[in-house]
């Protein structure tokens, strides 16, 4: 039975799914570091929300983990290299809490510009003043967004809606994408020029961490606003903080802080009560972003668990489900050939793996393939566990470099996968196809061959001379050995030649010398006889 540790608070309609599915789950939100450090170990899947760091600490503990489910977007307090090495697969659900977010920027805008959140709390304490609180309108004002995706796009339009002239700055969107809703894309630092409100949307990277800092507060307006939805160590703290004090720029509205929980202790915007509003986090937190996010979490946690990709993949290439299902015959495939491949071969050193598509399967895309052609190669020859995730990472560690192309394909098959293994010891390929009634391999070596990609075979490659067969014959019919398929393929009369044979039951170590024995006396030049089961 798979064991789940739900580490922040979720919907119960996501327990509900993982019980449902026999999953043992520990709902334990809010549990201390050390109880999770001590406990991570027992769990096959974790769901968190943003307050569970997933660290190296955590993941190198976490010895059977296999699923991390980020019930919402950020993925910043999971550390994906290490989940990755780990052979960890995590997701997000990227969409669910999205509608949230926009809103709740929405409402910190409008908010910011009429003093609502300080109107309502000096109610409270029994303050009429409507001098004090006198606002701004924002209809005709220019709202600068920084990081234009799913949330920042859906910000701009409601904004618009509103009569705002929206800009943004954005690096890695096409220019199309933002032209679609007349949102001129222009550089950072005119956009904070311009801007009355300035609205952040990016993940935490390397990159927007403190985007915002003393330099860009200083090219502002004096009468700019500043709202962050997005993430707090996107801003520094610090720096606005000194802004606000320097009247530098208007205001703040800001839902995610550099330490969270805010305390008075480790948050000087406290002291601006007047300029700057804060909520604790709630950009994705209603019910309808809740229960989206803690179903989608639950759905592909289960998912995953039982060998499927995730739809939201962050450490693997995505792959929409049903597309995964069209291909899923060529990864089949390539899976085998794998297998092949390493029983084949797999004792030798490697040094370089390469696949080559052609036909139709050209139409899917071929990462996932590959990745499933590294595992399967790795998989034999390693104690480690290797999945999708981590066989690239482990075959770059063992100095093994890939190769991935596409190449013609001029005959009748409508689809071919050829994959070649080099090692110390020499280059090795073969080639298959998936048909209607089944795997076939159509090559070994460049010789044109056509077996069925299942059974037990004896591969013998040797120099072609009058009596192999015959004598290989003899031998496994002594041994009662029966042979299901024997074909030969050769490159020219006397010249390099292939023979396989599907056989119905292992031969012994002494029948394999035999064989060997006999054709050596017929000085047949065998450079490779094996038995593989696949
Ligand atoms: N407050 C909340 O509760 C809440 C809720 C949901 C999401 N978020 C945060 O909002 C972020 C954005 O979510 P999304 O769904 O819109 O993500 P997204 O990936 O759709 O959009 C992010 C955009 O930022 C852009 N970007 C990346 N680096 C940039 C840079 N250096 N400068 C300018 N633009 C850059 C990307 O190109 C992308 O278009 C999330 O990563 C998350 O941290 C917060
Ligand atoms: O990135 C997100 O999805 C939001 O910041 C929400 O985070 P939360 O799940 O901790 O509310």
């Amino acid at each position: 039975m798979y064991k789940v540790l739900v580490s922040d608070n979720i919907a119960q309609k996501g327990i509900d799914i993982l019980e449902a599915a026999g999953i043992e789950v520990d709902f334990k939100p809010g549990q201390n570091r050390e109880e999770l450090l001590n406990s991570i170990g027992n769990y096959d899947g974790i769901i968190v929300r943003s307050m569970t760091i997933l660290n190296a600490e955590a993941l190198n503990k976490a010895k059977n983990l296999k699923v991390i489910g980020r019930a919402g977007t950020g993925y910043d307090n999971i550390d994906l290299d290490t989940a990755t090495k780990n052979g960890i697969f995590v997701f997000n659900t990227p969409t669910g809490n999205t509608i949230s977010a926009v809103e709740h920027t929405l409402g910190m805008i409008l908010s910011l510009s009429r003093n609502i959140a300080q109107a309502n709390q000096a109610l409270h304490n029994d303050i009429w003043d409507r001098k004090k609180y006198m606002g701004v309108e924002v209809k005709g004002k220019t709202l600068g967004i920084i990081g234009l995706g799913r949330i920042g796009s859906r910000v701009a339009k409601r904004a618009q809606a509103f009569g705002m002239k929206v800009i943004a700055n954005d690096p890695y969107l096409a220019p199309k994408n933002a032209e679609k809703i007349n949102v001129p894309l222009l550089p950072f630092k005119e956009v904070l020029e311009k801007s009355d409100y300035i609205s952040l949307h990016t993940p935490l990277t390397d990159e927007t961490y403190h985007i915002l800092s003393h330099k860009e507060f200083a090219i502002m307006k004096e009468t700019a606003r500043v709202i962050n939805c997005a993430r707090g160590q996107n801003i520094d703290t610090e720096a606005l903080a000194a802004a606000l004090e320097k009247n530098k720029i208007a205001g703040a509205a800001i839902d995610v802080h550099e330490e969270e929980p805010v305390k008075a202790t480790n948050n000087p915007l406290l002291s601006f009560e007047d300029r700057v509003i804060m909520t604790c986090h709630l950009g994705g937190t209603t019910t309808e972003a809740m229960d989206n996010v803690s179903i989608t979490a639950a759905e592909e946690v289960v998912s995953v668990l039982h060998s499927n990709l995730p739809e939201s993949p962050l450490n693997i290439p995505a792959m929409d489900p049903n597309e995964f299902n069209r291909a899923k015959p060529y990864i089949n495939l390539v899976t085998k050939l794998g297998n092949f491949m390493a029983k084949w071969k797999g004792n030798e050193r490697i040094v370089n793996l390469e696949v080559e598509y052609g036909g139709e399967v050209n139409q899917y895309n071929l990462k996932p393939m590959t990745l499933s052609f590294v595992k399967s190669i790795l998989e034999p020859i390693l104690d480690d566990r290797i999945n999708l995730v981590n066989a690239m990472h482990v075959a770059n560690e063992r100095g093994i470099s890939l190769k991935e192309s596409q190449i013609q394909n001029e005959g009748e098959l409508k689809n071919i996968i050829k994959v070649v293994l080099k090692t110390e010891q020499g280059e090795y390929s073969l080639a298959g196809t998936y048909l209607p009634i089944g795997f076939r391999v159509i090559e070994i070596n460049g010789l044109r061959i056509d077996l069925e990609l299942s059974g037990e075979f004896i591969i013998v490659s040797y120099q072609d001379k009058p009596g192999v067969i015959g004598k290989i014959g003899s031998i496994l019919g002594e041994a009662e050995i029966n042979i299901a398929i024997m074909q030969v393929g050769r490159k020219s009369f006397g010249g390099d030649a292939i023979m396989t044979m599907q056989i119905d039951s292992k031969p012994s170590a002494e029948i394999m010398t035999k064989i060997k024995q006999n054709l050596d006396d017929l000085d047949t030049n065998v450079k490779d006889l094996t038995y593989l089961k696949i």
